[in-house]
């Protein structure tokens, strides 16, 4: 029994020429919001498949909720949520028939399904079909439904992307409030303003590896910059791109 949701050790990934993932070890606590923070290509979302079960790695082990990450392991998909891109919802469905959908995918009653549409504000937006959603609206859904079946971590990969900022900014109310009801949040995302809002640790990762963990206080004061975004910069020796 260990006391970290995750423990990823040693993990590596390659696609043919390009080594994705470069021996990345890392561990998140429960409870814990975490974020992993790098720019374009660096390896988040390949190394989030791996943690998740959704990819084999190369080399190295994860370990997700005290279970082994691979094989995959469908009680264990059971227990977290992932959240899909807007893209990947099913066509002409309308929200609340997006949501009910994954909801008896996972066995689940629809009223909780009506529930978590509420809690995410959209049931005014029930009857609308997923392709006349605003990005923020879209963005809401597909949290919704990855927290349908009540998991116990949660997965989010660039939740925020591409939103205005007042979508933003009430995106990271919710998330802050699935984080406090105890469930562990992974989060990847360019914004480094966000990770300094919402994240408890954050990793920073670039050319397959991690660089840096920390809080984002630490790393700020480690580096004796003053913000996230410098700190950023000063590891990667880049801007953030979008
Ligand atoms: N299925 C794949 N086949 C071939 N190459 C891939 C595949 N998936 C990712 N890559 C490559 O591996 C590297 C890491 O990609 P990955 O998507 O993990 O990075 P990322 O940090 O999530 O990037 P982004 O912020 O753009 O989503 C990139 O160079 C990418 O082009």
């Amino acid at each position: 029994m260990t006391d970290d949701a995750i423990t990823a050790e040693g993990l590596r990934k390659r696609y043919g020429e390009t080594q994705a993932v470069d021996g990345v070890t890392f561990e998140v606590r429960h409870g814990e919001f975490y974020g992993i923070l790098g720019p374009n290509g660096a390896g988040k979302t390949t190394t989030l498949e791996i943690v998740e079960g959704l990819r084999e790695p190369d080399e190295g082990t994860a370990r997700l909720l005290g279970e082994p990450s691979w094989p995959r392991n469908p009680a264990l998909l059971r227990r977290i949520g992932v959240q899909l891109q807007a893209s990947a919802f099913f066509e002409r469905l309308s929200a609340r028939e997006q949501i009910h959908t994954f909801a008896s995918l996972y066995g689940v009653p629809a009223a909780r399904a009506d529930a978590m549409l509420e809690t995410v504000g959209l049931t005014d937006k029930g009857g609308t079909r997923e392709n006349k959603l605003s990005g923020g609206q879209a963005q809401r859904l597909s949290i919704a439904c990855a927290l349908v079946h009540d998991p116990e971590l949660v997965f989010l990969d660039e939740p925020t992307t591409g939103l205005d900022p007042q979508a933003r900014r009430n995106l990271w109310d919710l998330l802050r409030a699935i984080n406090s009801e105890g469930r562990t949040v992974v989060l990847t995302t360019h914004y480094m303003d966000e990770a300094e809002v919402l994240c408890d640790r954050v990793a920073v990762m670039d050319d397959g590896r991690i660089l840096r963990v920390g809080t984002p206080a630490q790393l700020i004061e480690e580096l004796g910059v003053r913000s996230l975004e410098d700190v950023f910069l000063q590891l990667t020796g880049r801007e953030y791109r979008e």
